[in-house]
């Protein structure tokens, strides 16, 4: 088993897309993605670092049957987290959002799913600055930082790669 574990949820697979680009930059140090409804809390709990991505839907929110989804994801996923120690993890989050059709929430799902990490006490590495994107609000947003890494593949398709690249030199140092 490889130290560092991807999972992700997607409603069109365009997380998908990106969490398998980041397990081919990353090569033996991460096991293949994994879709969030398609594995236990054993097998996410045995990762010392996990890489989670997930998209954000409906109305500012993570995907799931309630924002709309067809199956289970993240949303039913954190139920599942309550009350569970992450303490030593190191977790670093990728969020995929549209900024131009959703101004007003641009990838607020990552924000929720950044508290409960941060109440069964993980570490959360891998924040992004806010400059190059273009939007009204954020719940995503502490400071002037994302609280991971955020990917416009409707918008910004063209510069995902280059982002990406530059996250993962910045947080791959802080687990090796
Ligand atoms: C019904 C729906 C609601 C969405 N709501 C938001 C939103 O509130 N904020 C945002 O930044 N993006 C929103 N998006 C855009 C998606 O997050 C974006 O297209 C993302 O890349 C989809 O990733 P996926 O293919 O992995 O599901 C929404 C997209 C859909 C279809």
């Amino acid at each position: 088993m490889a130290n560092v574990g991807i999972f992700f949820g997607s409603d069109t697979g365009k997380t998908r897309k990106i969490a398998k680009l980041i397990h081919k930059k990353l090569g033996d140090a991460a096991d293949a993605p994994v879709n969030i409804n398609r594995t236990s809390l054993e097998a996410f709990l045995s990762y010392p670092v996990l890489m989670l991505g997930t998209p954000t839907l409906g109305d500012g929110q993570l995907p799931g049957i309630e924002s709309g989804c067809e199956s289970e994801s993240w949303l039913e996923f954190l139920d599942s987290l309550q009350g569970v120690d992450l303490s030593g993890k190191h977790i670093a989050l990728f969020g995929l959002g549209d900024q131009v059709a959703y101004p007003d929430n641009f990838v607020s799902a990552l924000k929720p799913l950044y508290d409960v990490l941060c109440a069964c006490g993980a570490k959360l590495i891998g924040d992004w600055p806010n400059e190059g994107y273009s939007f009204n609000h954020s719940a995503a947003l502490i400071g002037e930082k994302f609280v991971g890494l955020v990917l416009d593949q409707d918008n910004q398709y063209d510069l995902s790669e280059e982002r990406l690249d530059s996250w993962l030199e910045q947080i791959t140092p802080l687990f090796a």
